[in-house]
């Protein structure tokens, strides 16, 4: 399988771009493929896929996490539209606790964000009817279900709403911020 690999600024997030194969007909690329994706560093056993719509353009969905004993690394794709895609790490020790990094995917480009275990994951959608798939490493674990504002001033993302308000569910607008996150549990930095 054909594929780039670039790490962004918190170097164990990665943005993958699969090939795509263009002819008359339209395209074909490969969107996961296990052996080139360890081959890349991405050895998760993927056991769940997720798959989303957002119906306008400035709808935020996130920061979410699932805590230990139930993390979740991630494989983001966009089916339809485009999203600005955002991993918060909240890994203790890591010399980037606390920071951001990201990438815009669109479904005509099929770029991938990974997104590991000990990060907080969230998007906006930039364009109206985007739909967004993504694989996980672990089930559902509606017990070990956290996350974080999308607006918190100390992680601070500039999620690109154009001055308008986020179109929020209710449950999002009731996270904690990172400073006020209480858990028994801690993600470590893997050796
Ligand atoms: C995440 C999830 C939700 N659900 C249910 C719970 C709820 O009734 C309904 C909607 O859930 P939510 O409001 O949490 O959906 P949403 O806000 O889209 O949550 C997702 O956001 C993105 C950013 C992520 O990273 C995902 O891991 C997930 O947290 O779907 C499942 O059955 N399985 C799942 O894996």
């Amino acid at each position: 399988m054909a594929l780039t690999v670039e790490k962004l600024a918190i170097p164990d997030v990665l943005l993958i771009r699969p090939k795509k194969f263009g002819d008359a007909r339209g395209y074909f690329a490969e969107t996961y493929n296990a052996r080139a994706y360890c081959e890349a560093g991405i050895d998760c056993v993927f056991v769940q896929d997720n798959q989303s719509l957002s119906v306008e353009k400035g709808t935020i969905r996130g920061l979410h996490f699932q805590v230990p004993p139930e993390p979740q690394a991630k494989l983001v794709r966009v089916l339809r539209g485009a999203i600005l895609d955002v991993a918060v790490d909240l890994r203790r020790g890591s010399p980037h606790y606390g920071q951001w990094c990201g990438a815009t995917l669109t479904a005509e480009e099929g770029e991938q964000l990974f997104v590991p275990r000990g990060f907080a994951h969230g998007f906006c959608t930039l364009m109206p009817e985007t739909e967004v798939a993504y694989k996980v490493d672990g089930f559902y674990a509606p017990g070990c279900d956290a996350g974080l504002r999308y607006d918190d001033p100390d992680i601070n993302i500039p999620w690109p709403l154009d001055g308008k308000a986020a179109m929020i569910s209710d449950k999002d607008g009731k996270l904690p911020f990172l400073r006020d996150f209480k858990s028994p549990f801690t993600f470590e930095v893997p050796a």
